[in-house]
């Protein structure tokens, strides 16, 4: 393995989850802003080799814990785990030691309360003296006491839906994407306790002087990348009369450009959109006047 940088370092070093669901979209948003690596045989250190930035491969529960301690400048994670470990150092009287610098927008998904899907739902007072089961012990807790419900929580740290079914609680409180696993375990979401997605974390302060410089120039890509994500070139040419029709079906686009076109009674435009471009969309424009559409993939932008 390569020997890890020793404090007071020059390089940047970001933790990322070494398996599981936000590993792979981290380290292709990392590549889009132009980072490689030289892994290690065991996987767990990656040499940053086009910037001075290494990559620690590692549980997503212990990236707050890595980042409070220092030993990693940022990291990237579910803003749920972050939010529930901000929520223990709270309630154990703790400052914070690490916050949200960006959402990355991928990993959405939320922590909800759900019942048993045959018992009607009428508000959290129904929840006094009941079991809840959860991995998120601290965000359950707060709500809890938001609500004024005192209710006991059974921390499990992983299949809770069935716990309802096991007999060891009355309701449930998790995380939810698709609703599927709820859905299989015959529960019925109820409350959404919090909202979550991938976020770029990092301590509460600024990074010294040295790795400030490496991190200003990590945001200012990571930015870029993040703003073009969605975003597509649109290049068409049109008539001038056309244009009080066409515009209004780019309300995403920035200032679209727009070029007289030589020796033609014609406009060719060029529109960076952020939404989506559906194919509704470009018959639209096509019916509203557009010739010779075409749509191009943004592969870098700086702002
Ligand atoms: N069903 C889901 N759909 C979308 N995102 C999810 C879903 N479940 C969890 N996430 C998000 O992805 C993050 C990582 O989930 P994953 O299941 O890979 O974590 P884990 O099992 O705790 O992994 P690790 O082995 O690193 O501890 C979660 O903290 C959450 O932010
Ligand atoms: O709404 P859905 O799309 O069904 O997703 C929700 C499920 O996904 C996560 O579990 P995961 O699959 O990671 O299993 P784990 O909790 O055992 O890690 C989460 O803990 C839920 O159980
Ligand atoms: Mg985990």
């Amino acid at each position: 393995m390569t020997p890890p940088v020793p404090a007071g370092r020059d390089r940047l070093r970001i933790a990322i989850q070494k398996n599981g669901r936000l590993a792979e979209p981290a380290r292709a948003l990392l590549a889009s802003c132009g980072m490689s690596w030289r892994e290690s045989r065991d996987r767990l250190f990656c040499y940053g080799e086009s910037l001075p930035v290494d990559l620690l491969l590692v549980r997503d529960d212990d990236i707050p814990g890595l980042i409070a301690d220092g030993v990693c400048d940022l990291g990237i994670v579910g803003r749920n785990v972050m939010a529930e470990q901000d929520g223990a150092r709270r309630a154990s009287g703790a400052a914070p030691a690490f916050r949200e610098w960006r959402a990355l927008g991928f990993g959405d998904c939320h922590l909800a309360l759900a019942i048993p899907e045959g018992e009607a739902w009428e508000s959290p007072a129904q929840l006094a003296g009941k079991r809840i089961a959860t991995s998120y012990p601290a965000l359950l807790s707060e709500w809890l006491a938001r609500e004024g419900v005192q209710a006991e929580v059974v921390l499990l740290s992983g299949s809770v839906e069935i716990a309802p079914r096991l007999g060891q609680a009355d309701a449930i409180c998790d995380l939810v994407s698709s609703g599927a696993t709820l859905a299989a375990n015959q529960l019925k979401p109820v409350v959404t306790l919090f909202e979550s997605e991938a976020v770029l974390a990092g301590p509460m302060q600024d990074l010294d002087a040295a790795r400030g410089e490496l991190v200003e120039l990590l945001l200012r890509r990571l930015d870029g990348a993040l703003r073009i994500r969605n975003s597509k070139l649109l290049l068409f040419q049109a008539r001038r009369e056309s244009l009080p029709e066409l515009l209004p079906l780019l309300p995403d686009a920035e200032a679209p450009t727009v070029m007289q076109v030589d020796g033609a009674d014609r406009l060719a435009l060029q529109a960076l959109c952020h939404g989506h471009l559906t194919w509704q969309r470009l018959e639209d424009l096509k019916r509203a006047g557009a010739m010779g559409l075409m749509v191009l993939p943004v592969e870098g932008m700086l702002a």
